[in-house]
């Protein structure tokens, strides 16, 4: 059995910023994580990569050939690692152990875990090569400030919930910018008849019906929370991590310390 997370959310969310604070992290622990890319157009990394997509097809080759632009030339390089999942993919797996612990980080194209059935079928195959798999859903904490933007966060991640049907944990990114640490909790666990008052205050009356709908929506995918990441502080790396933990049975042998800490303890 493998563990993974599928770190996934809109572009700039901080995904690959998050895997090396994480690869640092378990480093520190002295805990064995590998980190592989799935951005054909990443170039820096500030993390060791263990597997990369780069290796089975190049984007810049992809745009010139091709005469496709990023985003076109980026999807044209994910639907070929689908078409490559029973060879290339199946043989990079072979070089990791029967438990190790694999973190992919992905592009940010929203199409990717909205509509688009590659990642679906990315995470299919490493379920049938035993992985377990947890979708990690990165927002940025600077869009979390209003309800409006709130409830469009939501949606996003609720159909990357759906696309993907795995484990899923929200992260608010970026704690460290956040100044005012009210604005942003009112969103971590809200409820919901906060959310539909502040919605219907920003919105003209004819939205009623949809806003008591969305509310609902959110509210019964109570799956639909946030738990915060500040990168400078361990202890929210550790909680993060033992939250994903938890969704993928890593380490229920051996005796995981979660427990309930609040992750806002050492402010
Ligand atoms: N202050 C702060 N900046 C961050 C944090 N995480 C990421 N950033 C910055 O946000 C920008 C985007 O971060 P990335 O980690 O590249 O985001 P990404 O989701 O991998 O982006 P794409 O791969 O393009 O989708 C960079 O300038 C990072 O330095 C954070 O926790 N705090
Ligand atoms: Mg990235």
């Amino acid at each position: 059995m493998g563990y993974a997370q599928l770190v996934i959310g809109p572009a700039g969310s901080g995904k690959s910023t998050y895997c090396s604070s994480l690869y640092r992290h378990c480093e520190t622990m002295q805990r064995s994580i590998h980190i592989v890319n799935l951005d054909p157009a990443a170039e820096n990394f500030d993390y060791p990569v263990a597997m990369d997509i780069r290796e089975l097809i190049n984007l810049d080759d992809v745009m010139e050939e091709l005469g496709l632009g990023p985003n076109g030339g980026l999807m044209y390089c994910m639907e070929h690692l689908e078409d490559n999942l029973d060879d290339w993919l199946t043989e990079e797996l072979d070089n990791f152990l029967d438990d190790d612990y694999l973190v992919f980080d992905c592009p940010g194209q929203i199409e990717l875990f909205s509509h688009v059935p590659v990642l679906r079928n990315f995470v299919e195959h490493l379920k049938r090569k035993n992985f377990n798999v947890c979708g990690v859903y990165l927002l940025d904490s600077q869009f979390m400030t209003d309800v409006t933007k709130f409830i469009s966060g939501c949606m996003a991640s609720l159909s990357a919930m759906i696309q993907l049907e795995l484990p899923h944990v929200n992260i608010l990114s970026k704690m460290d910018l956040v100044t005012n640490k009210k604005d942003v909790e009112d969103f971590l666990n809200p409820e919901p008849q906060f959310l539909l008052s502040e919605l219907n205050q920003r919105m003209a009356p004819q939205f009623a019906e949809l806003n008591k709908a969305l509310i609902e929506l959110v509210d019964g995918f109570s799956m639909v929370s946030f738990v915060p990441l500040d990168l400078r502080k361990e202890r929210s790396i550790q909680y993060v991590l033992a939250q994903i933990d938890n969704c993928i049975q890593y380490g229920e042998d051996a005796e995981v310390k979660i427990k309930d800490f609040d992750p806002e303890d050492d402010d």
